[in-house]
């Protein structure tokens, strides 16, 4: 087996605001192997931005400071490299694209211009081949008739294309790491998908990873090789998609899987709120919102990951010893479905159990 290309190891991420130390990143392990997309999901204020963005220590510092941990790219430990050495990765080996496109481009100049720019920042080549390039990679992201847009300014393009500008621009160094936090939020569902199969195709033709963050599912189940689940500023599961979607084993995960919008149902919030990251609670963070919650929850560190399969962990008491995972995971559920009405989640529905108990 191969080193991962990226090895996030331990990682605390701190703000030390005013109102106190806010851990928004507290000890955060993840590895991202060669080729492949992993997504970061979780609910708003979980830490993924935070996680993402310290990769390339792209969050203000201060008030943010990395406390502890590695990130380790391609072996080396970027939280240790000088300024310099990282400017020179940014961009280059590692690309970001954030949610609004607008943030990543100039409005006083055209975006051939910008992608140039781009190229030329990390290849020494001439502005003709850049340019031959740019032309290249707007075609490649979809933009029709490339050659005759390279010279418009980016509030000639709608929202989809702009996103598409920038991801032309991310691809301009041909980067190792793709680092896209959110980039479909802001458009609409259709060109949200038409941006996700492009990633995808770009993925396979360049051979680059991605860490992808978003807090829908549903784009998750379109796009990722493996799942990273945060809650509070922890992972609370990691595995493959198969793993998450199939045999999801943490609470909170089944608790986001529900809220997927089933047939006719729109998107549903989990009940209860984040905790304050300042002071979290004793226990598994997610505790106060955890419909299985028990003494040993409420008290002590937050969970280890335990392995439950080959490269799915899980950090839920319900996995170590004395405790029936099957709770959790539904084996016992389904079970129990088929005897009696399944009686064992919290939530029984009873429209929902007349029309086959599906709950996703
Ligand atoms: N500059 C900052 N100063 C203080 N706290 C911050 C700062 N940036 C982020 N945080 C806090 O860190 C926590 C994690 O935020 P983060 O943006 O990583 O969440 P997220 O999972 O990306 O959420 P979203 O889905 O809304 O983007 C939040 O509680 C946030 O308030
Ligand atoms: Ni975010």
């Amino acid at each position: 087996m191969t080193d991962p290309l990226l090895s996030v190891r331990d990682l605390h991420v701190q703000f030390n605001t005013d109102d106190g130390v806010v851990r928004a990143v507290d000890g955060v392990s993840f590895d991202v192997a060669r080729g492949e997309t992993v997504c970061v999901v979780g609910e708003s204020g979980s830490g993924k931005t935070v996680a993402c963005e310290s990769v390339t220590r792209l969050i203000p510092m201060p008030p943010g400071e990395i406390a502890r941990g590695q990130v380790l790219f391609d072996g080396e430990d970027l939280t240790a490299v000088s300024e310099k050495r990282l400017q020179s990765i940014r961009g280059g080996r590692i690309a970001h694209v954030f949610q609004n496109p607008q943030s990543a481009l100039n409005p006083v100049y055209p975006v051939g211009a910008q992608i140039v720019e781009a190229i030329r920042l990390h290849r020494d080549v001439s502005k003709q081949a850049a340019r031959d390039r740019a032309i290249d990679l707007l075609d490649r992201v979809g933009i029709p008739e490339a050659t005759a847009r390279i010279d418009d300014y980016p509030h000639e393009f709608s929202g989809g294309m702009k996103q598409r500008v920038v991801i032309a621009m991310a691809l301009a160094a041909d980067p190792d790491l793709l680092v896209a936090d959110e980039p479909t939020t802001a458009l609409d569902v259709t060109i949200q998908a038409q941006i996700l199969r492009l990633l995808r195709d770009l993925q396979a033709e360049f051979d680059m990873s991605i860490v992808f963050v978003t807090h829908d599912l549903g784009v998750v189940a379109e796009i990722a090789d493996r799942v990273v689940v945060m809650y509070a500023g922890k992972v609370m599961e990691t595995g493959s998609v198969h793993d998450v979607f199939d045999r999801p084993s943490h609470p909170y995960t089944k608790a986001l899987l529900d809220c997927l919008p089933g047939q006719g149902q729109s998107m549903r919030p989990i009940g209860g709120t984040l905790p304050d990251l300042k002071q979290p609670p004793a226990g598994c963070r997610f505790h106060p919102r955890c419909p299985h919650a028990t003494a040993d929850c409420r008290a002590g560190d937050h969970p280890e990951l335990l392995t439950v399969d080959e490269g799915h962990e899980v950090a839920c008491v319900y996995y170590g010893p004395g405790y029936d995972s099957a709770v959790i995971r539904g084996d016992a559920v389904s079970e129990s479905r088929a005897t009696d009405g399944g009686a064992v989640v919290a939530d029984t529905d009873s429209e929902d159990e007349s029309s086959g108990g599906d709950s996703r």
